[in-house]
């Protein structure tokens, strides 16, 4: 393996993250348990095909695991603005990718978040960037609902927060009860979208309402 440092792509884009889970000490150690378990697999480890496998398991697995290293609140606060909008804002069909922490398989769909500014709104990017760094761990569905809700509540203290989260889970899929096309729907709510039954319908009716 080469002696240059990996790091995580998203590094040049969010300047104020440090991440630094591709480094080689870490790689090393996951790919010689990778090696073994090629080999308790039954494979070949060192054929062609998968000589380079361990390395790039361990490279997919700190990937895929990245959020660990993010800040969601400090994401949130490095683009919060005073502004006199007190109006629902959704952000809806916001793609999430996940890894069930019982199997380490993947789970994905889509999130669908809303808040009601109180003073302040947020740089809209930065709700997906939320639910990234929260959906790049071992999770389950709900306390990934959760954690994104109370990062925004905590952080941003909006007069309500709404969270809807739709997905399908390889571990129900691909092995297991084996059921194609279950889908698992959490959501968590705070404020006017639990105190206030209008609200909450609303916020319904606009996730599933089509641009179209
Ligand atoms: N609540 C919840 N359960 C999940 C999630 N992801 C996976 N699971 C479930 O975690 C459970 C683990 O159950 P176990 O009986 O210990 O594991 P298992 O023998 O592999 O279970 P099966 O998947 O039913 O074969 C399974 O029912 C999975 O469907 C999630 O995000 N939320
Ligand atoms: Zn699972």
């Amino acid at each position: 393996m080469a002696n240059e440092k990996h790091y995580l792509p998203e590094e040049s884009i969010d300047g104020y993250v440090k991440i630094d889970r591709y480094n080689d000490d870490k790689i090393r150690a996951l790919s010689s348990h990778y090696k073994d378990i090629l080999a308790n697999l039954g494979e070949n480890p060192e054929r062609e095909g998968l000589i380079k496998t361990p390395e790039r398991v361990a490279k997919a697995l700190q990937y895929l695991t990245h959020g660990y290293d993010l800040k969601p609140d400090e994401i949130l606060r490095s683009a919060m603005f005073q502004e006199d909008y007190s109006q629902m804002v959704v952000v809806k069909d916001v793609e999430v990718f996940s890894m069930c922490e019982h199997h380490m398989l993947p789970f994905f769909g889509k999130a669908h978040i809303a808040y009601i500014p109180n003073g302040h709104i947020v740089g809209l990017s930065k709700i997906p960037r939320v639910v990234d760094a929260f959906a790049r761990r071992l999770q389950v569905q709900e306390r990934l609902t959760n954690e994104i809700r109370d990062c925004i509540q905590k952080t941003l203290n909006p007069t309500g927060v709404a969270v809807v989260i739709e997905c399908k889970h390889l571990c129900m899929s691909m092995r297991g009860v084996q059921k194609q096309n279950s889908v698992t729907t959490t959501s968590a709510f705070t404020g006017e979208f639990i105190n206030n039954d209008k609200t909450r319908a609303e916020f319904l009716r606009l996730i599933t309402a089509s641009l179209d």
